[in-house]
């Protein structure tokens, strides 16, 4: 144990949106029962500040998390919660992600007030998402459609749809869930026609690294098969390069011995260039997992990505 700490007491790091406090809470509430003293520190974040341009316009995923990581590194926080998929894939130094929790749904969702799935909208219609990756994706499915800009929160996100700015909005079906907003889900995407995002539905918790006291605290929390596939998720974009600029997912399965791992990239440049690429083999560790990764992202790449 380190001096100048309480190991009893922690303070969590969290970004202030509905769903940044909701999984700050969920941490919290499972600290607390085992036996933690438990505190938020809520906090707003430039990417929670930036919403007229989309993400990989202003500085990527690492906007959402910078704040918090001041927070770690200056002892007003011990642990920061994250959607793991908004997590940077190389950590700034001396910061480490201690704990992935167990996977809520990792699949994307159709929300539309008057159709009930993507193959329901009438032709041209207009679908709302800024990200890249359900762009290419919802290109391939359905070239037709308008496919317009969505920022903002999940409860924004949601507001604009009820506004009538767009026919359908395309979200991460975990976010809905954990809000209570299933009800709003028409069409859940299976992964073979909207591959989700490295780490879509995932928690990751970071500390700073030298708080080995704080990762064991944390280690319980953990779930070794959502680990794995997440390692072998983050390896592609890894070794991709991969950013909120890069069109591309990525999404295992593990069912207790054997992990298939596909994964997707579009061509930023060029509409309509999609490439598929999948893997699957016995791991038994993360470093196995990774393994696989980056070999599924050299297909990636012999087939065109870059
Ligand atoms: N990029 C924003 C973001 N980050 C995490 C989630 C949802 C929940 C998750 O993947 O854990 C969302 C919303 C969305 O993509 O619809």
């Amino acid at each position: 144990m380190q001096a100048g700490y309480d190991v009893s007491q922690f303070t969590i790091a969290t970004r202030e949106s509905r769903l940044a406090l909701w999984q700050a809470e969920h941490v919290k509430a499972l600290l607390e029962q085992r036996g933690h003293e438990v505190a938020l520190l809520g906090m707003t974040t430039r990417g929670d500040q930036i919403l007229d341009r989309s993400l990989s316009k202003v500085g990527g995923k690492g906007l959402f998390v910078k704040e918090l990581e001041l927070a770690l590194e200056e002892g007003r926080a011990d642990l920061a919660v994250h959607s793991l998929k908004d997590v940077p894939m190389e950590l700034p130094g001396g910061f480490a992600l201690a704990c992935v929790l167990e996977r809520e749904d990792p699949r994307d969702a159709l929300v539309s007030p008057h159709h009930d799935s993507l193959s329901a909208l009438p032709q041209g219609s207009v679908v709302g998402t800024s990200s890249l990756r359900r762009i290419v994706l919802l290109r391939a499915l359905r070239p037709d459609l308008r496919i317009e800009p969505l920022r903002g929160n999940l409860d924004t996100r949601l507001r604009k749809l009820d506004d009538g700015q767009y026919d359908a909005v395309v979200l991460a079906a975990a976010g809905l869930k954990r809000l209570g907003l299933a009800g709003r889900i028409r069409q859940l995407f299976e992964p073979e026609d909207m591959l989700p995002a490295a780490g879509q539905g995932a928690l990751g918790i970071e500390i700073r690294s030298e708080r080995s006291e704080v990762a064991e605290v944390l280690a319980p929390l953990a779930s070794q098969s959502t680990w794995l596939c997440v390692a072998a998720e983050r390896a592609v974009s890894r070794a991709l390069g991969g950013s909120c600029s890069m069109p591309l997912a990525a999404h295992a399965r593990f069912d207790g011995e054997y992990l298939q791992l596909q994964a997707a990239w579009g061509d930023p440049e060029r509409a309509g260039v999609l490439v598929r690429a999948r893997g699957a083999d016995v791991i038994a560790d993360a470093e196995q997992a990774a393994a696989l990764g980056e070999q599924v992202a050299a297909r990636l790449r012999a087939g065109g990505a870059h």
